[in-house]
């Protein structure tokens, strides 16, 4: 091509250049129009960080200054005059959402993680955020999170789909203070507790494990409710149709529930070879036909509160009591494997009402605000004291309803998590919908097994047969 077609067709490139960016625009004013205000202000805070980067990085000493010529520069100086040092600056690429941006950046020699981290008190002044974390998910890059307003101040509605989760066991709780997703994998998980002050959120997180799981047939729910006498009164009104049994404050109640459960247990324990082939549901998931037994127990200082008097009837609570603790351990301890998860929700969740054998044994544990140190230790253990920022006597402010502080034996530390309101309406439709799938999980393993006599202990099961 000679000299002058190129310049034949200079005008038709300069004009595609300008089309293609006329439609950049266009996409992007479109975007931002139809963004919600949080996300516009996101989108305007991405742009600021974009420009001023090359003028932030080297302040904060996020720069390199190569004092190497390249071996271009180095053939093109022809005076002997020594060449500049290049000043290196990471790449940076910004994302934007509706809580602020998420900015990837480049590394470079001495200029890694810890740099990033050292100056991300100073990149949060700079971008006008909250608070700004940075992370390494991989090698030679840094992840920046900054958020402009608080996760954990905002408050969010769930609205259930109605549509079978896609994983089995996975609790979808919320945001955390980066306002990332939390989720926590509760298979091979026997016990959760969940503490907090009088409405502060426990029912409505509670409320979203039923209306999330309730769609599969894989799950059946049973429920507790200290609280109240009767099913149409209280939180779970409009659950219960989901539920194959549902007891209020009534210990005696109560009483024969949990035992009907841990008889259901032993019964799961002789039966498992031969339904799953296995000793533990978990290597092969739950199923319609052996579902996950999510045990729901509101209030639950209602049923293992110790009673004190020496006449007839405070005994007979006092028994009652420490049999319903024998038999809520009982599952905890040993209702894993066969496929039984318990869920203890109560205000103060101090020894009188969780006994210490049940709670200790729960991995994961959800603490709502508390009102004194002791309860917030009691919630989620001694570590509490160690990470002031996490600990729940600071969520008392009413901004923070929703909001849960979590520990997981699994991981260090506390993870403060901003829970999403499910209102009754939308449990009561998922309710309504899904109520087809419930069904006695004692009936489902009869129908497994015609003849089996569900009273008999499995093998390696030295649990005595409940009384009578
Ligand atoms: N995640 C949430 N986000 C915003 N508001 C919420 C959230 N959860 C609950 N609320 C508000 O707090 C009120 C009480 O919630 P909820 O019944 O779940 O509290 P609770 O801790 O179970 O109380 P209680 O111990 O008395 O049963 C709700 O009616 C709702 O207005």
């Amino acid at each position: 091509m000679s000299v002058q077609e190129v310049f034949g067709i200079a005008p038709l490139v300069v004009q595609l250049g300008l089309a293609v960016m006329a439609v950049w625009a266009v996409v992007w004013v479109v975007r931002y129009v139809r963004a919600d205000a949080m996300t516009r202000q996101s989108i305007r805070q991405a742009v600021r960080v974009r420009w001023g980067w090359r003028r932030l990085a080297p302040m904060l000493k996020l720069s390199v200054t190569d004092k190497t010529p390249t071996a271009l520069a180095s053939m093109a100086n022809t005076t002997n005059r020594p060449v500049k040092p290049r000043v290196l600056i990471p790449a940076l690429k910004v994302r934007h959402d509706a809580y602020g941006v998420i900015a990837r950046a480049t590394c470079l020699p001495r200029v890694g993680l810890e740099q990033f981290q050292k100056a991300a008190p100073h990149l949060a002044d700079a971008w006008g955020c909250t608070r700004v974390a940075v992370t390494q998910d991989k090698p030679g890059q840094v992840v920046i999170r900054g958020v402009r307003l608080d996760p954990l101040k905002i408050p969010t509605e769930h609205h259930p789909t109605g549509e079978v989760p896609d994983e089995i066991a996975r609790w979808d709780l919320g945001v955390d203070e980066y306002a990332q997703p939390v989720s926590v994998d509760l298979t091979q998980v026997p016990g959760v507790t969940v503490a907090g002050l009088p409405g502060f959120g426990k029912t409505s997180l509670i409320n979203r494990l039923i209306c999330d799981w309730a769609p599969s047939p894989t799950v059946q729910f049973v429920c507790a409710d200290g609280k109240v006498s009767t099913a149409r009164e209280g939180d779970y009104a409009h659950l219960v149709k989901r539920m194959f049994a549902f007891v209020g404050d009534d210990l005696e109640e109560a009483n024969a529930l949990f035992r009907r459960l841990v008889d259901l247990r032993r019964a799961r324990v002789s039966a498992a070879e031969r339904v799953l082939g296995v000793q533990s549901m978990w290597e092969v998931g739950p199923s319609a036909t052996w579902p996950l037994v999510v045990v729901i127990i509101d209030e639950a200082h209602t049923y293992f509160r110790d009673h004190k008097g020496s006449d007839p009837k405070t005994k007979k609570l006092a028994a009652l009591a420490a049999e319903n603790a024998r038999l809520v351990e009982d599952l905890v301890k040993k209702g894993r494997s066969t496929g039984i998860l318990t869920i203890l929700a109560t205000q103060k969740s101090t020894g009188d009402a969780i006994p210490t054998f049940i709670r200790d044994v729960c991995p994961i544990g959800l603490s709502f605000a508390q009102k004194t140190a002791e309860a917030a230790v009691a919630a989620l253990g001694e570590d509490i004291r160690e990470w002031p920022d996490a600990n729940p006597i600071n969520l008392q402010d009413r901004s923070y309803v929703g909001v849960v502080s979590m520990n997981h034996q699994s991981q260090p530390g506390f993870t403060r998590i901003r829970t999403p309101y499910v209102s009754g309406r939308d449990s009561a439709a998922i309710a309504e919908q899904t109520a087809h799938l419930t069904a006695d999980p004692a009936d489902l393993l009869a129908a497994c097994l015609p003849g089996l006599d569900l009273t008999k202990p499995g093998p390696g099961d030295t649990t005595p047969p409940m009384a009578a």
